[in-house]
């Protein structure tokens, strides 16, 4: 399963990714039914274990319940200080791709190829504020690198363009490797997000602050590959 819905977000394309932090979490099937008329391809779920960051979030019986309901990827952002200990127990919820923190590890290519094992994608996170070159020993051990454009932790902060630098340096460096951004992702951004070869879009307040996603959706593809917000109000 897991390695092979890897493959289909590879050759489907840059993709728009609702990140499940600022959704209604007390109507969680009916927003999953919005999301996929809305064209979803591939789910974002923020888990945040209130120690790597200042909040706390969700764990294994949220991504079950999603997954009893959608044949959708899944792409977990562990937001947590023990990746590993919580890693098998997400891909038994149905997981299919892992990202964990550079800055929660000792060794990331030690933890990379653990969940690899596991059977499903892995990818590694950085915070903007983190030195990039940590990345550098597990690049080659990973699928895809999550480069934040805000401290990881909550949604609705101020994009931070040092991400678009390290896009194009890792565009540069791998090409083959997905990036995906997360951070103050609306129309005003995702396109030089794209432009800087960026592949996955985590989108929180752009699409959960607005009434109708499917419309939220189509704005920010259009923006996406460079056509202007129709309307300029994505805040
Ligand atoms: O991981 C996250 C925060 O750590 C969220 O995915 C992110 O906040 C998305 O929200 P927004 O689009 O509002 O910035």
């Amino acid at each position: 399963m897991s390695r092979a819905k890897l493959d289909s977000i590879r050759a489907a394309g840059p993709a728009i990714l609702p990140s499940l932090l600022q959704c209604d979490f007390g109507d969680l099937r009916t927003e999953i039914e919005k999301l996929t008329v809305a064209g979803t391809r591939v789910l974002h779920l923020d888990v945040m274990d209130g120690h790597f960051v200042p909040n706390l979030t969700y764990g294994m019986p949220i991504v079950e319940g999603l997954r009893r309901h959608t044949d959708m990827p899944l792409d977990v952002h562990l937001m947590i200080s023990d990746p590993i200990a919580y890693a098998q127990p997400m891909v038994d919820a149905g997981a299919d791709l892992l990202t964990f923190h550079v800055e929660a590890v000792d060794d990331c290519v030690e933890v990379a190829g653990k969940i690899r094992d596991m059977g499903v994608g892995v990818g590694v996170a950085i915070n903007p504020d983190t030195d990039f070159a940590k990345l550098d020993c597990c690049l080659d051990s990973v699928d895809m690198v999550l480069v934040m454009s805000v401290n990881a932790g909550f949604g609705g902060q101020q994009f931070n363009p040092v991400a678009l630098d390290r896009l194009r340096s890792l565009k540069e460096r791998k090409p083959d490797l997905l990036l995906e951004i997360d951070g103050g992702i609306k129309a005003e951004t995702i396109g030089d997000a794209r432009a800087a070869g960026c592949d996955l879009f985590v989108v929180g307040s752009a699409i959960f602050g607005q009434h109708d996603y499917e419309t939220a959706i189509n704005e920010l593809t259009q923006a996406m590959h460079g056509s202007p917000p129709a309307t300029g109000d994505q805040s």
